[in-house]
């Protein structure tokens, strides 16, 4: 078990929805986190994943109608009674489940988050006990989206090698085999009554290939670091934006970046966010 975690006596929607002030394990000291320039549509997809390391990609297939069914199962899920999403509750140690970011250190300071983290391929390594049935159409929705994901992020990682000039399964091969992962975060950020002070997910990049994410269609939030530099990712209806993850750096010998973000609170609004993340076979 990772040191000094545990699970929260409150976790932060239930603490926005009791008007708490977040506590001082939220706070961080000697930061304000204020407005920034909008991020560029960024349309190339070499210049923008060796400057950038993500872009917002739309025509891709899914219709207006199909995102906001998947947003709302999923706000649905976050607004049940803390007592029937505790069934889902992560266990201490371990990311997979509902809750929120998992301790490792004692000085860490949290997100202003609640999160319900699903491994959701191999399908034979699911640990349903995670998967909500309440809405009772949850599992349905994910496993059609799942699908849906896989057959776009090929696309995508065939428009990367063939960026590169190089042979067009080459990358994609490397996350579309039988023991292949995907994992899916949804994540509601609640209105935070110090924006300035607490991050709802802090700075980091991803671990996976590329991670594709339907951002809330109302609230901004994402940032990504590029040259020292915060800018905010605009909220394009029923883009899906896709950040490269470190494995796919790697892949590309540092052509491509994974590059660093975060999320932003508000006061106002809460924020809900799907993210998946394609990861190899663990054993390759
Ligand atoms: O919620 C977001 O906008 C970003 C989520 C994210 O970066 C992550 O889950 O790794
Ligand atoms: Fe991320």
């Amino acid at each position: 078990m990772a040191a000094g975690d545990s699970l929260p006596a409150k976790t932060a929607h239930q603490m926005a929805v009791d008007g708490d002030q977040p506590p001082s394990k939220y706070i961080f000291n000697n930061t304000k986190f204020g407005p920034l320039k909008p991020l560029l549509l960024l349309l190339r997809c070499r210049s923008a994943l060796t400057t950038w390391g993500c872009f917002q990609a739309v025509n891709h297939g899914l219709s207006d109608s199909y995102l906001d069914n998947l947003q709302q199962v999923t706000k649905q899920f976050f607004e049940l009674p803390l007592e029937e999403k505790r069934k889902y509750f992560r266990e201490t140690g371990s990311v997979e489940g509902y809750g929120n970011d998992m301790t490792y250190s004692e000085n860490q300071v949290q997100d202003w988050c609640d999160r319900l983290f699903l491994q959701i391929l191999p399908e034979d390594q699911r640990k349903l006990r995670f998967w909500p049935e309440n809405p009772s159409n949850f599992r349905d929705t994910i496993n059609d989206y799942t699908m849906k994901i896989k057959s776009i992020s090929v696309v995508i990682f065939e428009a990367m090698a063939e960026s590169l000039d190089l042979e067009e399964h080459c990358f994609s091969k490397h996350f579309t085999e039988e023991h292949d992962v995907l994992q899916g975060r949804f994540i509601l950020y609640p209105p935070c009554p110090t924006p300035d002070q607490v991050l709802g997910l802090k700075a980091h990049s991803d671990r996976s290939g590329i991670t594709l994410l339907l951002q809330d269609p109302g609230v901004e939030g994402l940032q990504v670091l590029n040259d020292g530099k915060w800018y905010m990712v605009p909220v394009i209806r029923d883009a899906l934006f896709i950040n490269l993850g470190d494995q796919m750096q790697i892949l590309s010998n540092g052509i491509f970046k994974s590059p660093v973000h975060r999320v932003v609170t508000n006061k106002g609004k809460g924020r809900i966010s799907v993210a998946m993340f394609t990861e190899p076979d663990p054993n390759k």
